[in-house]
């Protein structure tokens, strides 16, 4: 998927929701565990019943690497549902990925060809080489982490090296590699009042903020500070739309709370 046509999707519905597809066996509602695949009998009620209310879904790979064989197929049958019934939705592997450069090749091809999603998260901690393989990619967007929502952040991505933070580091090396423009970039809704600095860097990229909901980030601080004129932003909430309710009614309590969101992106963006 092109960026031009992530952001007709965004006026068109109004929202710059993601969902994020974090799926815990203990956390959803016990009369699915009977089901043969229930991680994504979940997912599809999830998807089915907020499709309309958001343009991302990510899931986070580790939640079906931790089933081994079954979770890989459970995403794989996740990404195809989508693909197949909604593929004006844009989808990001959660995968933070990054090796030396053949080795990010074949992660490259595994979420991009195999898989099939639009866009992979990505460490730059390993550098240009690391990062670029993916790149080479036509229409798949690599999403960097630049300044993550976590406590850890300010171990070292807020540090000063040769006088500049190491997170403005990321993003104003990273503009120069190859095929830049299919960068986005992660910053956690939790730093919202970092992003004034990060839009004067990459004032036209679009960023994934996650944080918002079980971690405490405010939408309104978010847009405040990082949207730009094509909005540049896609909030990912996770646990806060998904685990909303472990009954049966868990599908429509999810769509609630992404209506909520995404009632709120709308009169956002009917000031802009
Ligand atoms: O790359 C990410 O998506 C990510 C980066 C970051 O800085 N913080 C962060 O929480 N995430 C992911 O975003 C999701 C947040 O989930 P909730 O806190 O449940 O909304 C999880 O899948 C995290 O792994």
């Amino acid at each position: 998927m092109t960026t031009a046509q992530l952001v007709q999707e965004i006026k068109k519905k109004k929202s710059f929701l993601c969902i994020g597809l974090d799926v815990d066996l203990n956390k959803i509602p016990k009369h699915l565990i009977e089901a043969e695949d229930p991680i994504f009998e979940f997912n599809k009620a999830i998807i089915d019943a907020t499709h309309h209310l958001c343009v991302a879904y990510k899931p986070n790979t580790a939640f079906y690497e931790a089933y081994g064989i079954k979770g890989w197929q459970s995403l794989e049958k996740t990404i195809n549902y989508i693909n197949n019934n909604h593929p004006e939705i844009f989808t990001i592997a959660d995968a933070k990925r990054g090796d030396i450069g053949n080795t990010s090749s074949m992660y490259a091809k595994a979420f991009f060809e195999d898989l099939a999603f639009d866009s992979v998260t990505v460490a730059p901690y390993m550098g240009q080489d690391s990062v670029e393989p993916f790149l080479a990619f036509t229409n798949k967007h690599t999403i960097l982490l630049a300044l993550t929502s976590n406590q850890g952040a300010f171990d070292f991505q807020t540090k000063t090296i040769d006088g500049k933070e190491v997170y403005k580091q990321v993003l104003e090396t990273s503009k120069q590699w190859k095929n830049a423009e299919q960068l986005m970039y992660v910053v956690g809704a939790t730093k919202a009042e970092y992003l004034a600095d990060i839009r004067k860097i990459i004032p036209d990229s679009f960023l994934l903020v996650p944080g918002v909901g079980a971690q405490g980030g405010n939408l309104q601080d978010v847009c405040k500070y990082g949207m730009n004129n094509n909005v540049g932003l896609l909030i990912n909430s996770s646990r806060g739309i998904i685990y909303a309710s472990n009954d049966t009614d868990f599908a429509q309590a999810a769509a609630r709370k992404s209506q909520e969101l995404q009632e709120e992106m709308r009169s956002i963006l009917e000031l802009i």
